[in-house]
Formats: C-alpha cells, structure tokens, sequence
C-alpha cells in the first residue's frame, strides 16, 4: 500500500503537503446557514478530529467534503480541484467514508464483505483477499473472519465498516461517529486500532465523535466548529484551553471539550 510521495507539486512547481482541503466552504438549505467560510484542511496521514456542540454542522461538513451536499466553495484533494464532484467520483479519488449505521451485506461471512469492498475499488482476487486479511487483523476481527456478518455484536460490526473502509485504499478516510453506541473498554481498544490507521494503511483520517476521550486521545489537531464557524484549529492542548470552545460548550450543555 506504498503511496511513496508524501508531497505534491502544484502547478506554480510550489511542493504542497498532500492535503484533503476546503477553502471558503458554505452550505445552506433553504436559507439557513448551516456552514459559512469553512477552510479545514486534513493533511495525508495525520488525525484531525472534527468537533462541535450539537447542530455546529459536522455531519453537514463531512457530507459535503465526501460529495453527497451541495456546498458553494472549493474542495481540493492533494492538489487537484475536485469541487463539484460526485460521491462515487470522490470515493474512487480515494475519499472514503464510514457511515454511523453499518450497511452489511447480510448472507455473507465477515470476511466476504470486506473483499467485496476491495474487489469493489479494483484489487484482483488475490490482491482483494490478501487486503481484507490485513484490514481484519487491524480491526482484530481475523478469529470472525468465517462467521456470517450478521452475527456479529455491535461493537464487532462497528470496527468490520471500518475495515471495509480502510480496505478499499483511502487517501483520506473520514470517520463519522465510529465510538457512538461503545462501551468504555471497546472505546479503548478503537482508540488503540485507529491510531495505527494512517501510518498503516497510509492515509489522513477525519474523526467525527462526540466521545472527547477519544478525540483528545487520538487526534493530532482538533478542527472546532460552532453554529457553522470555525471557532478554532489547534492541537488537543490547545483546543482544550481555548475560551470560544469552552464557552461553546458550556452553552450548549454537551460534553465539555
Ligand atoms: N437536510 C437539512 N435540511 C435543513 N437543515 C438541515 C439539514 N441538515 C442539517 N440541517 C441543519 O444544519 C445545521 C447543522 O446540522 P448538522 O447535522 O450538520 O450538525 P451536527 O454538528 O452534525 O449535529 P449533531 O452533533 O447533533 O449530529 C443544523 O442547524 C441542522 O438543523
């Protein structure tokens, strides 16, 4: 899974980070502005979390950034504009996501519908099951491997979409809510797979939870947004301290940062 240049030339022959990135990013349905001026940039294997009280906009953010909501500014992804462009076109650039329900194919075996997936993005048959077999290891799902996948426990299924996200070769793989549902023990040992995530499957990952010891845990840099802003971009330390995520916080009554 070697994506050997970390680095992309931009047409100017400037070296750009390899970025998943918006720039003056904003959504509306019927007039209600539901993100205004967004610019986040998610750079090649690093974990940015997405935070925000409830209603700040990230399920909107991350539907436009995956393609599936209208959005008026740009989206560019290691360089290239891909603004405009359709989900399937975006997922085979290599934007993927994980959704919070888990669409299994039922009637197959666990590790079936992880080769489906890489058999979807392309791999050959032999290719597809030796993929499927790294992503289940990284999941720790290989002893269910043979089971159907509809036997599996909650917490199981949660960690088989992911493999079936990561098996299909993402450059950036945006995780909406993996941890909602999880006990405390099966957080932990999400937070202990996610976190080889990028360096392993060589990819950035946006993280979208609500669950802040597993963001403050995980993520490299934290992008917070409140009523549709950005209110600040830093690392956990930072963000933790910053007095517009506290107060937005404390004001919505959610989990505090
Ligand atoms: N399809 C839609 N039509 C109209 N308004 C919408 C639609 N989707 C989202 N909104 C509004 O946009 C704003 C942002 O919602 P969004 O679901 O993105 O927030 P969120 O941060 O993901 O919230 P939560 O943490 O509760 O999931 C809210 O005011 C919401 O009511």
């Amino acid at each position: 899974m070697s994506r050997a240049r970390s680095q992309v030339q931009d047409p100017r022959g400037d070296v750009a980070p390899r970025a998943l990135r918006s720039t003056g990013l904003s959504v509306s349905f019927d007039g209600v502005q539901a993100l205004q001026e967004i610019d986040l940039e998610l750079r090649h294997r690093e974990i940015l979390g997405l935070i925000g009280p409830n209603g700040a906009g990230k399920s909107t953010m991350t539907n436009a950034l995956t393609g599936f909501t209208r959005y008026s500014g740009r989206l560019e992804v290691d360089g290239r504009d891909v603004t405009g462009w359709s989900p399937p076109r975006l997922a085979r650039f290599g934007v993927r996501r994980s959704f919070q329900a888990v669409r299994l194919f039922h009637g197959m075996s666990v590790r079936e519908n992880v080769e489906v997936a890489a058999l979807g993005c392309g791999l050959t048959t032999s290719s597809a099951r030796r993929a499927a077999e790294d992503a289940l290891a990284a999941f720790d799902l290989l002893q269910y491997a043979d089971a159907p996948a509809d036997s599996m426990p909650y917490g199981h299924e949660r960690r088989l979409g992911i493999a079936r996200a990561v098996v299909a070769q993402p450059r950036f793989l945006l995780l909406d809510e993996p941890a909602a549902g999880l006990n405390e023990e099966e957080s932990d040992q999400l937070l202990t797979q996610l976190e080889a995530v990028p360096q392993h499957f060589d990819c950035g990952v946006l993280l979208i939870e609500h669950d802040m010891r597993l963001v403050m845990g995980l993520c490299h840099r934290i992008h917070v947004i409140d009523h549709g802003r950005t209110i600040a971009v830093g690392t956990p330390d930072q963000v933790r301290a910053d007095p517009a995520v506290i107060e937005a916080y404390l004001g919505s009554g959610s989990q505090h940062a």
